[in-house]
């Protein structure tokens, strides 16, 4: 009953090049019905994402947005001028948000409530680090994270949230979590949504993300609690992310 969806996060890669054969690959290829994708590159290339993807079933989103509707912000983006280019998804509280930009909890809470302003779907990152995990803290943190959210929206907002939970030890350094560790904190996850509503806890989907590639997606994908991937080094790649979206389908 819950759709995967495999999000693509080019971070601050990419080309206009690499965006035109994307558009091309996904035209000639076309996608299983039974899966969403979205590809989330840099702001200035939404406009030609736009136009590349408009003839597939490929959504946009992008990977960070200002909690305010417009002003004196150098250097920001809005929800509004984001979904002005069809932008569907909206990255909050990615872990290089948190730690190079220093967003913490109040500061996504407020990019949470600015994309349901402008009509996005926000995909709300969660993980520990290496040392919570190593210390045994990895499912308080990731809860917390959770909690520091989702106390404080309404019913309605809630439903309209995707997770995504992405253990900064596994982003970028080919250390995926085992489909185990990954199982375990998605059904914790999910656990803990069934005490905001377990109707809610039942259609949210959960995302895994860290080094998810396309010779590991499919055995993370067939977990119980794992709704699809949020896909970083991979979604670089056209036949790699093309590959990981084949198996989510
Ligand atoms: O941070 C990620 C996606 O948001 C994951 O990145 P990698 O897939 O490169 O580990």
């Amino acid at each position: 009953m819950r759709m995967p969806l495999i999000a693509g996060n080019w971070k601050m890669n990419g080309t206009l090049a690499l965006i035109e054969r994307f558009g091309q690959a996904f035209a000639e290829t076309g996608l299983a019905p039974s899966v969403e994708v979205a590809l989330m590159p840099p702001a200035p290339y939404l406009a030609a994402a736009q136009d590349a993807l408009g003839a597939t079933p490929v959504m946009l989103g992008a990977q960070t947005l200002n909690p305010e509707p417009s002003g004196a912000h150098t250097g920001e983006v809005s929800g509004a001028m984001l979904a002005e280019f069809g932008v569907r998804y909206v990255l909050v509280g990615h872990s290089e948000r948190r730690s190079l930009y220093h967003e913490d909890d109040v500061a996504v809470l407020a990019r949470v409530r600015a994309a349901h302003g402008a009509g996005l779907t926000p995909v709300l990152c969660l993980g520990e680090t290496l040392a919570e995990r190593e210390s045994g803290h990895s499912e308080a943190v990731v809860l917390s994270q959770l909690e520091a959210v989702f106390d404080s929206l309404d019913y309605d907002a809630r439903g309209c949230v995707v997770i995504a939970y992405e253990p900064v030890w596994a982003i970028g350094t080919g250390r995926t979590a085992t489909p185990a560790q990954a199982q375990a904190m998605h059904a914790a996850i999910r656990t803990r949504l069934g005490d905001y509503d377990v109707d809610l806890a039942a259609r949210l989907r959960l995302l895994y993300g860290g080094s998810m590639k396309a010779d590991n997606a499919a055995e993370l994908l067939a977990q119980p609690d794992i709704d699809g991937g949020l896909v970083g080094g991979a979604s670089l790649k056209v036949d790699d992310f093309l590959a990981i979206c084949q198996s989510a389908g």
